[in-house]
């Protein structure tokens, strides 16, 4: 269990992190989310006791960080942002020597090592240096030293930055099953990891919480939940689906020609709509209702000035 209390990070005279209060319980996969220069990493970095705060606290299950840094940091796997360090070890030297720093020995050693080798598709590089690696392979590699302990706390900033598709599909699978014995937080700029590997979502800007709670309740803020979004074959009046009851607004996107619907709070409006459809026998060829789209909400709740 994570508590942070009023955790504030000043440089100089300007506030990167401000006042976060918050818990994480065991079985959260939080994904901590905000624009560039919100403060994820800062947080991140005293989350994982490598900053201290200029104020507040951090406890690890119960246990102040300041003071129990080297004794807590066992518990954490920590992914920094960038690429690792001592890039002129080989791959395998490297894990080896993560290993010692973890105080892995033995059988158990050589186990883990092989373990995250696999885990991260790793053989083909283990003899490269560091260095040399491409930027998706080093972020690989600092997965790997990141779990190569079994941490019951694993926090990643940004797990998936500059790897492809494929990469980004492997490396959120094995979060997701990571997950289910560890308390997960990876902050990230791609919306569509939390809805995919997160139960939990926190939005920072400018150092401060914004929003804290499950992805579907930051669908359901954004203004196209439970819209009805439809295209047509070919041009018809449709002035009527705005008169439909229920429906507050209607939009056109005038690029893909796609038309939006939205209800009046907490109505349901595909029925009528589809009867209307029907009756009028418009040209409907695709239509679907809206889960709410995130990307809307983010920014919404990023560039609002805080309370
Ligand atoms: N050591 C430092 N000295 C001075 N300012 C710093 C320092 N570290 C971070 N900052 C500032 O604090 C703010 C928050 O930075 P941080 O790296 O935590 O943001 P972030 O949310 O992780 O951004 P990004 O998504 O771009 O990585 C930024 O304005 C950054 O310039």
């Amino acid at each position: 269990m994570i508590s942070v209390k009023h955790l504030t990070r000043t440089f100089d005279d300007f506030t990167a992190v401000d006042d976060l209060s918050f818990e994480i319980a065991p079985g959260d996969v939080v994904g901590f989310l905000g624009p560039n220069g919100a403060g994820k990493s800062t947080t991140m970095k005293m989350l994982t006791g490598f900053l201290s705060p200029s104020s507040g606290e951090v406890k690890i299950d119960n246990l102040s960080m300041q003071q129990n840094a080297k004794m807590l940091q066992k518990k954490i796997g920590y992914l920094p942002e960038g690429s690792p360090v001592y890039g002129d070890m080989t791959v395998f030297q490297f894990l080896h020597f993560i290993a010692d720093v973890r105080e892995l020995k033995g059988k158990s050693k050589k186990a883990r090592i092989g373990e995250v080798i696999t885990q991260l598709e790793l053989q083909s590089v283990l003899n490269r240096t560091v260095d040399n690696l491409s930027k998706g392979f080093k972020r690989r590699v600092g997965l790997a030293q990141a779990i190569i302990h079994d941490p019951q706390i694993l926090i990643l900033d940004e797990p998936t930055d500059g790897l492809d598709p494929n990469q980004k599909h492997h490396v959120r699978e094995l979060i997701r099953k990571l997950s289910q014995d560890k308390l997960v937080i990876i902050s990230t700029h791609i919306l569509e990891e939390v809805t995919s590997v997160c139960n939990r979502v926190m939005i920072i800007a400018k150092g401060q919480l914004r929003f804290d709670g499950t992805p579907t309740a930051l669908q359901q803020k954004s203004r196209y939940y439970h819209a009805v979004s439809l295209t047509l074959s070919y041009a018809a009046d449709i002035s009527g689906l705005a008169e439909i009851e229920g429906v507050a607004d209607m939009e056109i996107n005038r690029i893909t020609g796609q038309v939006t619907l939205f209800p009046e709070p907490d109505t349901y409006i595909l029925g009528p709509i589809t009867n209307y459809i029907n009756h009028r026998k418009l040209p409907v060829d695709a239509l679907f209702v809206e889960q709410g789209r995130v990307d809307e909400v983010f920014r919404r709740i990023t560039s609002e000035e805080a309370a």
